[in-house]
């Protein structure tokens, strides 16, 4: 139920907005109340004003009761001037009056008042003509005394209180004519001009309603700055005046600004080192965070905010371990990262990693196209995009209603979930089709199924890992993706090169710390130490060697490997690629990825060859994506420019030092878990695990040695960066007995003790003959790579016509590799070298020989038979 509007009784409109009338003036009691009450506002020059006619007025009371007492009496002769002349007043006489008020004496007889002059008591309209100001000259300060004043004058007409007030009148008037008559001269032009100094004084805007002591006010400070140039300004334009003040305003208070800054940093408190007491006090992370910006303050401008005896190391000791402490570093690691990367960066690569990288897939172009698997992932609920205009499989996926490995189009093969970074190793591999290529660490087979899929499923990917239970997800991950090309295997990489050789292109996606994947494993800023870098570099250096000899330079399509880490330490990155380009006939060429920031040429106190800014890092702060490293290199000679001895002695010094790595990583292993145990207050006996199980526990002494000789193993054992390839001498080549080639060619022995008897053979044979090579060529400048002999070991050598002509002779087949067991007529190791249609050929041939025997054997029967 709604009430009904009643319409009957319309409500009288009252006047309009322009029919209002303006209501009489309002003054603000303020202006107008005594001066005790104002005495706050007032501007210094009025309270001087002020203070000056209270003077006055004590003054010339005393001289009125002198006068008083001599009993002189005079008639006025000057009339006297109200506060506000009437605008009916003529001029000329006020300047009479004015000028008859500089006199000295002034005339104190009580004289008949004008009416004009007279003032009525308050304001009302009637009188509100005083209030208007002369045309022309600035409305006098009304004042409550002089109000007061005028309320006496007029009820005592004649009497001598009045004559004495009006005395006093006289001379305030004449005291402000006085300073009026200074700025007289643009008095009227100053209209304007004062109210744009006022603009930039609220000072003097604040002072009074009528603007007048503004006036004073800027008046005060144009005579205070422009006393010198006051007569530079006459000639000048008002608007110009006003400027050049407002300019000299702003340039003072720029000055004080200055100043204040100044003083404010000059108090700043400095950051104070903390004592050792304080030291071991618990700190907030926020209390953390907060020293970490002070510190790295002080470092910005060490000389400037430094403790006078304080080092520079101290502070970036303390900085280190609180750096430590916020993002849950070791000391090794931050260490590391400290050394690679200044403040600034350090903070964002160390706040990026803690974030993880945006999820993303190559699509399987074997099975799909990118944007068939985008159209079909969106119908699914997943959120996503291209991954960027440098990839065109990648997609990335900024968040899904299902899981990504378990889609029907995961399921079907048409993705691979891969991050952004590993699609770079193979864009830089630039695998081609037909090719024959080798993924040395393949698995879980994401680099090597991108490999297989550009080929097309054409030529063939062998795909190895050395560990057997990673090799099960290879071979899952092909099978789904439909990968038809590849072979699979399980052998150690190092060793590769003695299976099978030849390749057209490697891609060596070595085993390394992961330091560039902390935001997918974060155990990896607490575990890794010295010895893991240094057992991975060492095993990336005999993988990158073995891979390199896996390739033939002589290939015509390739000839290329690429070696990629997802760890950000140069140990196991440049210096690797430094060590490699030092042992075999290799350069540095464009990985052909137009992003990345350039490889270090230098670090800290080590110096690379020059060409190693041709590899490329990848940062999660820089470009989204894990930390990562890809090196391509180009092989130009088959020959490997070392002596056999100084291989040898290589591979044994990297062997050595992966051996004692592991066997210190295994004892500290074991002596921190019976540590543990000793801790836990188990007074037993500590268990000895792994080498030392079930052997008498090692005194300290005795342990003590042992420590010193890992300690000494490690350092002797850890391979020289600036190592100079060593030269070797140029030797004529004599021409080679068959016997001995033969057993050149055996190089490969079957059983370990027929290879080590054949490579003694050999050895010793090098030593009495040595041959020249032909097909040298200098890898750098640096290391000439003169060889002095072929290498023994077939893997390692280029399937060259001398070669063929031995394996064709060798009497004793040595197939080591479990990929080729080929029982053979003439005994040659299948797989070995480049000459891979001699398979075929020796296929055929041993179909065809069996065909003729089987023919011969029928025939022979069908003679028996016959017979
Ligand atoms: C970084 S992962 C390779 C990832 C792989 N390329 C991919 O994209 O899926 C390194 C691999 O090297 C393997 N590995 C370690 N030592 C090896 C060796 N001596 N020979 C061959 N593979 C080795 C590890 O088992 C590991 O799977």
């Amino acid at each position: 139920m709604g009430r009904k509007a009643e319409y009957s009784e319309k409500p009288k409109k009252g006047p309009g907005r322009k029919a209002r009338k303006q209501g009489p003036p309002v003054f603000r009691k303020k202006s107008f109340a005594p001066m005790e009450e104002e005495d706050k506002k007032l501007s210094h020059r009025q309270k001087q004003r002020f203070v000056k006619r209270e003077q006055k007025k004590v003054v010339q009371k005393a001289k009125l009761q002198e006068k008083r007492a001599k009993g002189a009496q005079k008639q006025p002769q000057v009339r006297r001037k109200t506060a506000y002349n009437s605008d009916s007043e003529p001029e000329e006489e006020v300047e009479a009056q004015e000028a008859s008020s500089d006199e000295e004496v002034p005339q104190l007889v009580p004289a008949p008042i004008n009416t004009k002059s007279a003032a009525p008591k308050g304001f009302t309209d009637d009188n509100d003509a005083w209030l208007k100001p002369k045309k022309g000259k600035k409305l006098p300060e009304p004042e409550s005394e002089d109000e007061e004043e005028l309320e006496e004058d007029s009820e005592d007409e004649n009497g001598l209180e009045a004559a004495e007030s009006a005395e006093e009148d006289e001379e305030e008037e004449a005291e402000d004519d006085d300073e009026d008559d200074e700025e007289e001269d643009s008095d009227e032009d100053t209209a304007q001009v004062g109210k744009l100094a006022d603009l930039s004084d609220d000072e003097a805007n604040s002072d009074d309603d009528f603007d007048i002591s503004g006036d004073e006010d800027a008046a005060e400070a144009e005579s205070d700055e422009d006393d010198d140039d006051d007569d530079d300004d006459d000639d000048k334009l008002p608007i110009e005046r006003a400027n050049k003040k407002l300019k000299k305003r702003e340039a003072k208070d720029a000055q004080l600004a200055e100043e204040e800054m100044q003083m404010t940093v000059d108090h700043q408190d400095v950051f104070q080192l903390p004592t050792e007491e304080e030291k071991t006090e618990e700190l907030t992370l926020q209390q953390v965070q907060q020293r970490i910006k002070d510190v790295t303050l002080v470092l910005s401008d060490f000389k400037k905010y430094r403790q006078a005896d304080r080092s520079r190391g101290e502070y970036i000791e303390l900085l280190r371990q609180d750096l430590c402490l916020y993002y849950s570093y070791n000391e090794f690691l931050m260490e590391k990262l400290m050394d690679m990367f200044p403040l600034t960066e350090l903070m964002e690569y160390l706040e990026a990693s803690e974030v993880a990288r945006p999820l993303t897939i190559r699509t399987n172009t074997l099975k799909t196209r990118r944007r068939d698997l985008a159209a079909a992932l969106i119908n699914r609920g997943v959120n996503l995009d291209p991954l960027g205009k440098w990839t065109k499989v990648g997609l990335v996926v900024f968040n899904s209603t299902v899981p990504l490995g378990a889609t029907p189009e995961y399921l079907a093969g048409h993705y691979m979930c891969q991050g952004a970074s590993s699609l770079l190793p193979v864009m830089a591999l630039a695998p081609q089709e037909n090719e024959r290529i080798l993924d040395m660490c393949s698995a879980p087979g994401g680099k090597g199924s991108h490999i297989a899929s550009i080929m097309k499923n054409t030529g063939t990917l062998f795909a190895n890992d050395f560990n057997r239970d990673r090799v099960k997800a290879v071979q899952a991950n092909f099978h789904r993706l439909g990968i038809v090309n590849a072979i699979i295997s399980c052998e150690d990489g190092t060793k590769f090169r003695n299976i099978i050789t030849g390749f057209d292109r490697v891609l060596l996606d070595a085993p390394c710390t992961g330091t560039g994947v902390v935001s997918k494993d974060p155990s990896v800023k607490t575990t890794k130490s010295e010895v893991d870098v240094q057992r991975c570099y060492n095993l990336q250096r005999k993988l990158l060697l073995s891979a390199i000899d896996c390739v033939d330079a002589k290939s015509k399509t390739g000839g290329f490997i690429v070696y990629s880490t997802c760890s950000v330490l140069p140990e196991e990155n440049e210096w690797v690629i430094d060590y490699a380009l030092k042992k075999r006939n290799v350069k540095l060429v464009d990985t052909g990825l137009n992003f990345g920031v350039n490889g270090f040429t230098n670090f800290r106190q080590h110096r690379f060859h020059p060409s190693l800014n041709l590899t490329r890092r990848y940062y999660p702060h820089t470009h989204n994506m894990d930390g990562f490293y890809v090196a391509k290199l180009q092989k130009f000679s088959n020959t490997i420019p070392l002596t056999k001895e100084q291989q040898e002695e290589d591979e044994k010094q990297l062997d050595a030092a992966i051996e004692a790595e592991a066997a210190s990583a295994a004892e500290s292993a074991t002596e921190g878990e019976a540590e543990k145990e000793t801790e836990a207050g188990d007074k037993v006996p500590r268990k000895l695990l792994g080498k030392r199980a079930g052997k008498p526990s090692l005194t300290d002494i005795e342990q003590d040695l042992k420590k010193k000789k890992l300690e000494e193993s490690k350092t002797k054992y850890v391979a020289k960066v600036f190592e100079k390839p060593v030269k070797a001498p140029k030797q004529p080549k004599p021409e080679k007995p068959q016997e001995e080639k033969a057993a050149l060619s055996n190089g490969n022995g079957s059983s370990k003790a027929e290879g080590k008897a054949s490579k003694k053979r050999q050895q010793e044979l090098q030593k009495v003959k040595k041959t020249p090579e032909t097909d040298q060529k200098v890898p750098k400048s640096e290391s000439p790579s003169k060889v002095s002999k072929p290498t023994v070991n077939g893997g390692a050598s280029p399937a060259t016509p001398e070669r063929k002509q031995n394996l064709k002779k060798s009497a004793t087949p040595k197939t080591p590799s479990k990929l080729v067991n080929a029982p053979h007529e003439d005994k040659v190791p299948l797989l070995e070298g480049k000459p891979i249609k001699k398979q075929n050929n020796l296929k055929k041939k041993q179909v065809g020989q069996l065909k003729k025997s089987k023919a011969s054997g029928k025939e022979g029967k069908k003679q028996k038979f016959k017979k």
